[in-house]
């Protein structure tokens, strides 16, 4: 566990730069958000620094409203910082790009267009550079990845929300991007879906060798445990801060059902309750 109130050290020439992030996947520096109203300036999160590595898996917990969408929202480039900068994959983040996909808790599907379809626009439109056949290819493998190819012709309505999660994954994983922005991707679904999804995740993952960096929003410890190398733990806002970060030191690959008598699960789990319930129990 440690303590991240220290700011990130942020190098001001190229070659600094470049040798600072050369493991680094995204970079928090210093960000504040805030949002104009009617009432005036309302500032959700301020000051945040965090370092992503490549290849890691982080969660975002928090109380509902204290800012975790914001701050994957700067990660994606939906939300420009008032003060301070994201820096993904080496670059100054100044909106959405190809190298950060995103998948939300309502699939954002479009209702329209059958399941192959919906991945194939993803990836027609962004893989510029591939032939027909070879995005084809993609989408097949995708969707086969996701055990959905029976399923391909089928419009999302046609679909249980699993499945419409299974195709929102699918079709992020498609265009090949080494950031996956997860906001409460499994929220809607039932207990039993929520943990096949995560073993679907994890074997993406794996299938890509560790690659690709995820960050997901969650309001699910269990899941957060079972899927991070860290969890982020937000303050409440207004002004959210980052209030502690958990390392998750669970040798993968992880088995629910064995995991759940780790002694470090069981460090964790307490811990990370700790930190979001300061009361346990309701007195009389
Ligand atoms: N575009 C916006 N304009 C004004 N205020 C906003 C905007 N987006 C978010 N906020 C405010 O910023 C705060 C943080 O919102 P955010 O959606 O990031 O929280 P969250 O932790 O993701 O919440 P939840 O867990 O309920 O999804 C809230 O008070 C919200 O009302």
């Amino acid at each position: 566990m440690k303590n991240i109130d220290k700011p990130i050290q942020f190098a001001d020439s190229a070659n600094d730069f470049h040798k600072l992030t050369r493991n680094t996947s995204i970079l928090i520096n210093d960000v504040t958000v805030s949002f104009k109203g009617k009432k005036g300036e309302f500032t959700a999160i301020k000051d945040i620094n965090l370092e992503i590595k490549k290849g890691e898996i982080v969660s975002l917990i928090g109380h509902s409203g204290c800012g975790k969408s914001t701050l994957m929202n700067t990660i994606s480039g939906m939300v420009s910082p008032s003060k301070g900068e994201v820096i993904a994959n080496e670059n100054l983040v100044k909106g959405p790009g190809p190298d950060r996909g995103i998948v939300f808790q309502n699939y954002s599907l479009l209702p329209w267009l059958s399941v192959y379809k919906n991945i194939f626009e993803a990836v027609d439109s962004v893989l510029k550079d591939k032939t027909k056949a070879e995005k084809h290819d993609i989408v097949e493998n995708n969707l086969s990845m996701v055990n959905l190819m029976p399923h391909k012709d089928k419009l999302p309505g046609q679909l249980s929300g699993g499945m419409k999660q299974r195709v929102a994954i699918a079709r992020a994983f498609a265009i090949n991007p080494s950031i996956l922005l997860l906001d409460e991707p499994f929220g809607a679904l039932d207990a039993l879906t929520k943990g096949s999804m995560h073993i679907e995740l994890l074997k993406l993952w794996n299938l890509d060798n560790r690659n690709k960096t995820i960050v997901m929003v969650t309001h699910d410890i269990e899941e957060a445990i079972f899927l991070s190398d860290r969890v982020v733990v937000m303050n409440n806002g207004p002004e959210a801060t980052i209030r502690e970060i958990v390392d998750i030191n669970l040798p993968r690959p992880r088995n629910k059902k064995e995991i759940a008598h780790d002694p470090e699960y069981i460090r964790v789990h307490d811990r990370l309750l700790s930190l979001l319930f300061e009361k346990l129990s309701i007195e009389d």
